[in-house]
């Protein structure tokens, strides 16, 4: 027989071909781009122009091996991750918790205040983020936080690990990496 007949779903001891394994699941699509709009702040008090970058995004989960011999399932998670991305295309990301970039909503328009200067956006063209500063270390920790409430139903609670890297520009990532 060319085919196994154990089914898939049979109890398995997770890594049996070698106890001391660890597994590591690592999704980083072309499709993982995004372009969007932000500025932040740093040394203090200098406040960038605002400007746009192709965002790219990886992720990795790490856990033991399921009945399938997955840490989780290659298309669940990418799935997953273009919710995220899609949500973020197009859009221009806002800082929730920043000290002076002070953002505000009425019906229709999203203020932001930086001092004496001010832009104005279409609510639907604003994602706020809750962040202190639109950095890619803090859009990569909310979009890890969002990859795993999203996911934590279907993956279950046995994996150990997450970790989203954005790359703001050609290979300048910010990663975060925080326990499942
Ligand atoms: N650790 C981090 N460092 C920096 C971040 C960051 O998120 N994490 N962000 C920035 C700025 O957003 C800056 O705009 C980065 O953009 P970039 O285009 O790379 O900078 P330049 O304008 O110098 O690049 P060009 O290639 O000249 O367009 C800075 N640091």
């Amino acid at each position: 027989m060319s085919q196994s007949s154990t089914p898939a779903t049979q109890s398995t001891t997770p890594s049996s071909g070698n106890p001391t394994a660890t597994f590591r699941v690592e999704v980083a699509k072309e499709q993982f781009v995004f372009s969007a709009a932000h500025f932040i702040t740093f040394a203090g008090d200098i406040c960038e122009r605002i400007h746009g970058h192709n965002y790219g995004v990886k992720i990795s989960v790490e856990g033991p091996l399921d009945e399938n011999q997955y840490v989780v399932d290659f298309i669940a998670l990418r799935d997953a991750v273009l919710k995220e991305t899609q949500a973020l295309d197009h859009h221009v990301i806002l800082p929730r918790d920043h000290k002076e970039i002070l953002v505000t909503q009425d019906e229709t328009e999203t203020t932001v205040r930086f001092r004496e200067r001010r832009w104005v956006f279409p609510n639907e063209d604003a994602v706020i983020m809750p962040v202190v500063n639109t950095t890619a270390e803090e859009i990569a920790r909310v979009i890890a936080e969002n990859v795993r409430s999203r996911t934590r139903e279907q993956f279950g609670e046995s994996l150990s690990m997450i970790e989203v890297g954005v790359d703001e520009n050609c290979g300048q990532w910010g990663v975060c990496r925080m326990p499942w």
